[in-house]
């Protein structure tokens, strides 16, 4: 049987018992979650730490198993506990039968913008004001906190002013609980594992701070706001889906401070900074093709899963350390075509077909990758600088394409050209521009 390498860092599931372990070796229970901290140089073992009894052994990779995929799922919730606008005495109805710290957060429909927690408490079920004043919640004046989430986080750690510690959440019906799930996938991490440092980016919902998860030097992304942060579940679902060395790896999340987004470190940071702040003497043709493959094969693995990027451009895409490119920001990525809302279009780099018809689909994926050749030959340039968004929406339909980036290989403007054909069925696909790079590599190695 192949056994996969995993990479430390990674969470797997333990598939059976091992509970009487040799020296050094780990123990474990079927279905217990272990990250590989280092692989060893024995074939097919592992140091790995466990994730409830924090003890670190050996194990086999035969005994464990990948994680699961996490499905995009309307219904998977990071606050299951939230029912929405319902009456109190519709939220007693909920809290049946009675059990001390069974809970719920519903709206207000007295005071609209206030939020009620209702605690089942001796029999009773008491409701109490959540006030929303100054961008802050709180129950009682000596707390309070920016989201719900870390709200319920910290009652049920602290009883505080209420009643009782919250104990259970009571799920809205027809939701699912994205904590629970996230664990049983196994892509929930722990958060005492992590320690935070410096910020390293800023993305358009919140920081991006480096940090160490059991050794591993990590990216987190954390999002405070909890509806921003429930809409990257499904950014965070599509990447559970996906395992390629041109992709960002994800290690997992922590549902702390509304989410932390763990993610492999990219030392050399974003391609367009990359780029500028190294130029034309130091970045020679045959690296801009490298970094031109590496996300065409990151681009073809992704197109084999059925997920269409929807915002490739050299800003998304990530330099690690050996300078190997690898295609981030699944945010936009959604199975589902609906939904998109068009003022947040990166319009330079969409395809036109999607911009009018919003028709999303792999094709225009490379229409955008075209654009990131673009960028990438003009050593992190802005692309159709002199021009507004309306003029480039109307001069594209009309058949005005850019002109080649100084000193750009012909071949490799031929490659962008056909990439911005405006019949999407006649641009290439991912694994034709793949063997094309391929071909441009090997000639410029040979000459
Ligand atoms: N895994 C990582 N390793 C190193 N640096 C990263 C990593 N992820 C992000 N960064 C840095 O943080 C910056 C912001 O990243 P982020 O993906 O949040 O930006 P964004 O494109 O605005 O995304 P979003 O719209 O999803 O918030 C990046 O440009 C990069 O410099």
């Amino acid at each position: 049987m192949s056994t996969k390498r995993w990479l430390p860092g990674t969470q797997c599931i333990t598939k059976h018992d091992h509970t009487k372990p040799k020296a050094h070796e780990l123990a474990f229970r079927k279905g217990d979650i272990v990250t590989i901290v280092k692989v060893c140089e024995q074939k097919g073992w592992y140091q790995a730490k466990h994730h409830d009894t924090g003890e670190e052994g050996l194990l086999s990779a035969s005994s464990v198993r990948e994680r699961e995929a996490i499905r995009v799922d309307p219904k998977l919730s990071l606050m299951p506990w939230f029912h929405g606008k319902i009456s109190g005495v519709e939220a007693v109805q909920a809290l049946q039968p009675p059990e001390d710290g069974l809970f719920l957060v519903r709206e207000s429909i007295r005071h609209p913008g206030d939020y009620v927690l209702c605690v089942s408490f001796g029999k009773e079920v008491i409701h109490y004001r959540v006030i929303y004043q100054e961008n802050q919640l709180s129950i009682d004046a000596s707390i309070s906190f920016y989201n719900l989430i870390d709200m319920i986080e910290h009652y049920m750690k602290d009883q505080g002013a209420i009643c009782t510690k919250l104990v259970k959440p009571k799920p809205k019906p027809g939701m699912k609980s994205a904590e629970e799930e996230l664990a049983k996938a196994g892509w929930l991490l722990k958060l005492q594992h992590l320690t935070l440092g410096d910020k390293i980016g800023e993305g358009e919902f919140g920081a991006v701070l480096q940090g160490d998860y059991m050794g591993q030097k990590v990216a987190v992304k954390n999002i405070k706001c909890d509806v921003t942060a429930q809409a990257f579940l499904a950014e965070t679902a599509a990447m559970t889906k996906v395992r390629h060395k041109n992709l960002v790896r994800l290690l997992g999340v922590i549902l702390h401070n509304g989410l932390y987004i763990v993610m492999e470190y990219m030392s050399k940071g974003n391609l367009v900074n990359f780029l500028r702040t190294r130029g034309r003497s130091v970045l020679q043709p045959k690296q801009l093709i490298q970094f031109a493959l590496d996300i065409s094969q990151g681009m073809d693995y992704l197109e084999s899963k059925k997920l269409v990027h929807r915002d490739l451009a050299a800003r998304n895409i990530l330099i690690s350390e050996e300078n190997v490119a690898k295609v981030s920001d699944f945010g936009l990525a959604k199975v589902d075509p609906k939904g998109v809302d068009d003022t947040k279009l990166p319009v330079k780099w969409t395809a036109p077909e999607a911009l009018k018809n919003n028709k999303f689909s792999t094709k225009s994926d490379v229409w955008s990758y075209g654009i990131l050749l673009w960028e990438l030959f003009s050593y992190g340039r802005a692309p159709y600088s002199k021009m507004t968004l309306k003029e480039v929406t109307e001069m594209v339909e009309k058949g005005y394409r850019m002109e080649a980036p100084e000193e750009c290989p012909p071949s490799l403007y031929t490659l962008m050209k056909s990439c911005w054909e405006i019949d999407p069925g006649k641009r290439p696909s991912f694994k034709k521009l793949t063997e094309k790079l391929q071909k441009e590599l090997k000639h410029i190695g040979d000459s």
